[in-house]
């Protein structure tokens, strides 16, 4: 933020007074504050960077404390209960929810980079009734540490999310647990032959437990709904192995072939240069 806002007076604060240390160390803000009141005063804009199921308790202990002018945004990974949990904690106050769809399964003051948002999106998900101004401040934020903007209600985001991060993400949980569960001699084959589809699946299961934990316990019913027609299609594509049925499997392998080639088109892979690949 201070590369791309060099103007902008940046406070921090975190629980974990480790985290404080180390922002402090690595000069990421103006100032840490060990208290969260302290660190919202004069604020224009505060955001809430903390799992999704402790934004309701920060943002009861910002509320005191904060400007009557200040906007206030979050970048928690699910929406609509975030949404619900910024709204009743601060009334009246200006807040438009938002969720840059860009990281990595590192966490930590440590794991961010400069071009992380850059060519990303960022969702917004105000309220239909939201002041105008106040969603633009947020989209300006945005806009300058690069990343495209684009709104949208909080329950779409959260059932396109759905399917696009999340589940993606409770498969690869499942599956390296299912091979850590494996006798203890399987298992050790398992990491030596670690083919390139395993490793895949170890990066994203190496995600934070906690931000996880409570993505998809906030996300709950988009999640099911997904899941539900992840195991149906699942169901169908052990049945098409069973009768040896090749042209199902070569049909869907020949779809998801197309998708990935159009990920790549519009240039939201993670093989560019910059991507931060060299952090992990
Ligand atoms: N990691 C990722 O790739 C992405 C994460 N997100 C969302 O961003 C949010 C933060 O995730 P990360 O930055 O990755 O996690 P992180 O683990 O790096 O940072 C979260 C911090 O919140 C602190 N914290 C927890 N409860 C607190 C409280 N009540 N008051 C003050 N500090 C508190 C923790 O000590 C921790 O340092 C989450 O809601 C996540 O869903 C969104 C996009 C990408
Ligand atoms: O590391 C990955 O592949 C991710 O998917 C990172 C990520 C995690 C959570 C989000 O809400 C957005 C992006």
């Amino acid at each position: 933020v201070g590369e791309a806002m060099p103007t902008a007076r940046i406070t921090g604060h975190d629980s974990d007074p480790a985290v404080r240390d180390t922002v402090r160390r690595l000069g990421l803000c103006d100032d840490v504050t060990d208290t969260p009141g302290a660190a919202v005063t004069d604020a224009d804009c505060v955001i809430l960077c903390v799992p999704v199921g402790a934004m309701a308790d920060l943002a009861a202990a910002i509320a005191d404390d904060l400007p009557d002018n200040a906007v206030v945004s979050d970048v928690g990974s699910s929406k609509a209960g975030v949404a619900a949990a910024l709204r009743a904690a601060l009334p009246g106050r200006a807040i438009v929810p938002a969720h840059p769809v860009a990281g990595t399964e590192r966490s930590g003051p440590e794991a961010g980079f400069a071009s992380l948002f850059r060519g990303r999106w960022c969702i917004l998900t105000p309220a239909e009734d939201a002041d105008p101004a106040a969603v633009a401040r947020v989209e300006a934020f945005w806009r300058a540490l690069g990343a495209e903007v684009e709104t949208m209600a909080a329950d779409h985001h959260d059932l396109v999310l759905a399917i696009t991060s999340h589940l993606p993400h409770l498969i690869a949980y499942s599956i390296v647990g299912t091979a850590s569960d494996l006798e203890a001699v399987t298992r050790s084959e398992v990491i030596k032959y670690s083919a390139g589809g395993f490793r895949d699946f170890t990066r994203i299961a190496a995600s934070d437990p906690t931000m996880w934990r409570d993505v998809f316990l906030a996300n709950k019913d988009a999640v099911l709904e997904m899941l539900q027609r992840f195991t149906e299609d699942l169901t169908a594509l052990q049945r098409a192995i069973r009768w040896d049925d090749g042209d199902a499997l070569f049909d869907l392998f020949t779809r998801t072939r197309a998708i990935r080639r159009s990920i790549i088109e519009q240039g939201q892979d993670d093989e560019r240069p910059d991507f931060g690949r060299s952090h992990a």
